[in-house]
């Protein structure tokens, strides 16, 4: 167990980055299989990103009930599902795939400008499915999980207790417009997984002990979290 100020999560320390990918992946259909076990359909949200992808090749094949599984992201950037920037672009054609091409994808973005003007319906679709069964997240260098982005417009408003569910984001470090699942709803996850790979993702964390929440938003989702790490 790791942990600063009354946070506490395990950091699982894998000796390679494929034995991390089949370990997750089996994790996590774990998970969804007990979540599975006591309702008829169980939510499950995953980051987009580089990292994920080989965590969603492993999952995809494997075996449960994924016609009863929703899957959204923990985010998304605004762009048309076209652009290689799109992570509902990634989660088609690494996760929706194989066995799981039997889940239902709840989405997270829909053509317009900007995600002001489809938040309504984006939020009343995610809002039936809540609370979330399981949920990976992932982090970046600078700290941010999902979109919650340290300097963003709307940092305070996604780290609120009585946060909205979806939040729309612009941040210095991002290109485009994002909307992002707020921490109250990640943090109201059954399961709580964070994939982080390399040294500098590794030093950032220990860098985020001790600091606040605008400044590190990844100290906001990881308190009974599982957090897997390989170099
Ligand atoms: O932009 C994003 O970044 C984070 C981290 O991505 P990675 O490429 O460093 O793995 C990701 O978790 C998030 O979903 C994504 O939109």
């Amino acid at each position: 167990m790791a942990g600063d100020q009354g946070v506490t999560y395990e950091f699982q320390d894998y000796p390679d980055r494929e034995m991390l990918f089949i370990d997750l992946a089996g994790q996590l259909a774990g998970d969804l299989r007990a979540a599975l076990s006591r309702n008829d359909r169980v939510a499950f949200a995953v980051p987009g990103g580089t990292s994920p992808g080989p965590v969603f090749d492993d999952l995809c094949a494997t075996d449960l009930a994924w016609d009863r599984v929703d899957v959204m992201l923990t985010d998304e950037r605004w762009v048309p599902e076209d652009s290689d920037r799109s992570n509902t672009r990634l989660l088609r054609d690494r996760l929706l795939t194989d066995k799981a091409a039997k889940a239902q994808l709840l989405p997270m973005y829909m053509p317009c400008q900007e995600p002001e003007d489809r938040l309504e319906e984006l939020t009343a679709i995610i809002e039936a499915e809540l609370p979330l069964s399981v949920v990976l997240l992932g982090m970046g260098a600078d700290m941010h999980t999902a979109s919650i982005f340290p300097g963003a417009d709307q940092l305070d408003a996604a780290l609120r207790p009585d946060a909205p569910v979806l939040v729309p984001m612009r941040a210095p470090g991002a290109p485009e417009p994002r909307v992002t699942l707020s921490a109250r709803v990640l943090n109201d996850a059954i399961r709580k997984h964070i994939l982080i790979m390399g040294a500098d993702k590794r030093a950032a964390l220990e860098n985020a002990k001790g600091k606040t929440v605008q400044d590190a938003p990844i100290n906001a989702v990881l308190d009974g979290a599982i957090v897997h790490w390989a170099e």
